[in-house]
């Protein structure tokens, strides 16, 4: 068996097609949408994202406003512009892009966003409002990969599904995401006995640990979905999932390629969040 690859970026293309419709109905009522992006740095793949996000807002009709500061940016410095951010009634949407650099407090800075601009979904009112089940902003990964589950068509109603890692910008949000949709989840870390065991009873597998082919295809359950969020730039300059591709492509029903899966799906999920925000200052309730 060959497994079907899940297209994040034909699926991202067609979601940015719709943010794109909907920022065109704000724009008749009035209403701009508005993404601060907030880079601290000169980290080189953090320059990519946000250049990548900021060109695919511009195409969408959404106007990215650009905040680049230094590397030596304390945390006081960066409270004062997100405070500045969410006084500004004309920004939707605030990103501070992550990592920061590690003088930053990234806790305190995430703490401080106005939650109803927050369209990363990271700050602990979004985080606490998805585990009730009444989600405002949804992290963009997590968004994204039940966005391509629900377009492979897997009926995850009583499936059992793997989350290989538990940050909290992907697996702890990823986990509520699937508990919500009656999935029977369990989450795997480093600390985790037997991986290659718990891999080979799912059904679904989200692999987001940050380790390059670190979930062996082998271990694979024949007729598993496997979602990789992974994204390891080898020394030799290939970008690589946290899943051994080819092995695991052989033994599952589908999978998402790295790159050209998950990714593309970030982005257009933050921009998805972006117009949800500016159609709610368009009707407020
Ligand atoms: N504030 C945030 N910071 C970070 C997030 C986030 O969601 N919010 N996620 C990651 C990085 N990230 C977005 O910021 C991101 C990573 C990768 C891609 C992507 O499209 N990747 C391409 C490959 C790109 C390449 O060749 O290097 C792909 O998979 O096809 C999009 C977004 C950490 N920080």
């Amino acid at each position: 068996m060959s497994a079907r690859r899940l297209d994040g970026k034909a699926r991202a293309a067609r979601l940015l097609g719709e943010v794109e419709r909907r920022v065109g109905a704000c724009k008749e009522r009035d209403v701009r949408p508005c993404l601060a992006v907030v880079l601290v740095g000169d980290d080189p793949a953090s320059q990519v994202y946000v250049r990548s996000k900021e060109r695919r807002a511009a195409e969408v009709g959404i106007e990215a406003r650009d905040h680049r500061l230094p590397a030596t940016t304390t945390t006081d410095e960066l409270l004062a512009l997100v405070a500045a951010l969410n006084a500004d009634r004309a920004v939707d949407g605030i990103l501070v892009q992550l990592p920061l650099p590690p003088q930053c407090d990234t806790q305190r800075i995430l703490l401080a966003v106005d939650p109803a601009k927050d369209v990363d979904g990271f700050h602990p009112d979004n985080l606490g409002r998805l585990m009730l089940g009444q989600p405002r902003f949804v992290a963009c990964t997590p968004q994204g990969c039940m966005v391509l589950l629900e377009d492979a068509g897997v009926p995850l109603a009583g499936l059992r599904a793997l989350v290989i890692g538990r940050s909290t910008i992907v697996g702890k949000p990823m986990v509520q995401l699937l508990v919500h949709a009656d999935a029977t989840v369990t989450a795997a870390h480093s600390r985790t006995r037997d991986l290659a065991a718990e891999v080979a009873r799912a059904d679904v597998v989200v692999a987001a640990i940050g380790r390059p082919e670190f979930v062996r295809g082998e271990w694979i359950k024949p007729g598993a979905v496997v979602i990789d969020v992974g994204m390891n730039r080898l020394a030799d300059g290939r970008l690589v999932g946290d899943v051994e591709f080819a092995a695991a492509e052989a033994r599952a029903a589908a999978i998402t390629p790295v790159p050209g899966g998950v990714g593309p799906m970030t982005i257009a999920c933050l921009l998805h969040n972006v117009v949800l925000s500016a159609e709610r200052r368009a009707s407020p309730t």
